[in-house]
């Protein structure tokens, strides 16, 4: 069976890839802007569904998997920061305090689809503007969901984490593994 990981983001290639060792790549090009008022933790799950509906429309044989990661405080969803000084701002929101991760994820083989979304409550450390500043100067904030990266240098950022990690970093592989056998079990 032809696998495509339909993302553009290299932490889900890597991520993939401690499961299977073979699989194509063809990002989704759609537009991933949220619909206003949508509850966060059904945002990212819509959006990598629509991610792997575009892919798979060409190419109707393969599994096609997507994923799209979202943070979330008091209700409002942080995506992609658009410069440093709105990663600046993410960042002094998130400071000393608890938010959530969603990563929504979408497996489709066929006419058959399974979807869920996985959640991760991440701590961050109090931050003083230095750290933030400093942060921000590495670049490595401005292609992340709520502007910081555990995987990366982002991680002095944080305190604590309950939940999978790997969903923190974009994709939930042990639960995505388990979704997919239950989804080649109903294909059969
Ligand atoms: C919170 C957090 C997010 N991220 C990343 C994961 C995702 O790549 C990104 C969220 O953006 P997404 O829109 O989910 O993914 P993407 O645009 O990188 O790739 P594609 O849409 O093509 O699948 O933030 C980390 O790498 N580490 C973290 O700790």
């Amino acid at each position: 069976m032809d696998i495509i990981l339909a993302s553009a983001s290299p932490r889900r290639r890597e991520l993939l890839a401690l499961l299977y060792p073979d699989y194509a790549v063809i990002p989704a090009d759609i537009d991933e802007s949220v619909p206003e008022g949508a509850p966060a933790e059904t945002v990212g799950e819509l959006t990598a569904r629509r991610k792997t509906a575009h892919v798979a429309t060409q190419h109707p044989g393969s599994l096609v998997i997507g994923a799209d990661t979202i943070v979330e405080i008091d209700g409002e969803v942080l995506g992609k920061p658009r410069d440093a000084a709105e990663a600046a701002l993410m960042l002094r929101r998130l400071s000393g305090r608890e938010h959530r991760v969603y990563t929504g994820v979408s497996l489709r083989l066929g006419a058959r689809e399974r979807s869920f979304t996985q959640c991760t409550r991440v701590w961050f450390y109090p931050l003083s503007e230095r750290e933030i500043e400093d942060y921000v100067a590495t670049g490595d904030p401005l292609d992340k969901a709520g502007s910081y990266g555990i995987q990366g240098p982002g991680c002095i950022l944080v305190e604590r984490i309950d939940g999978d990690f790997f969903n923190v970093m974009g994709l939930p592989v042990a639960r995505l593994r388990r979704e997919l056998g239950l989804l080649l079990d109903e294909s059969r």
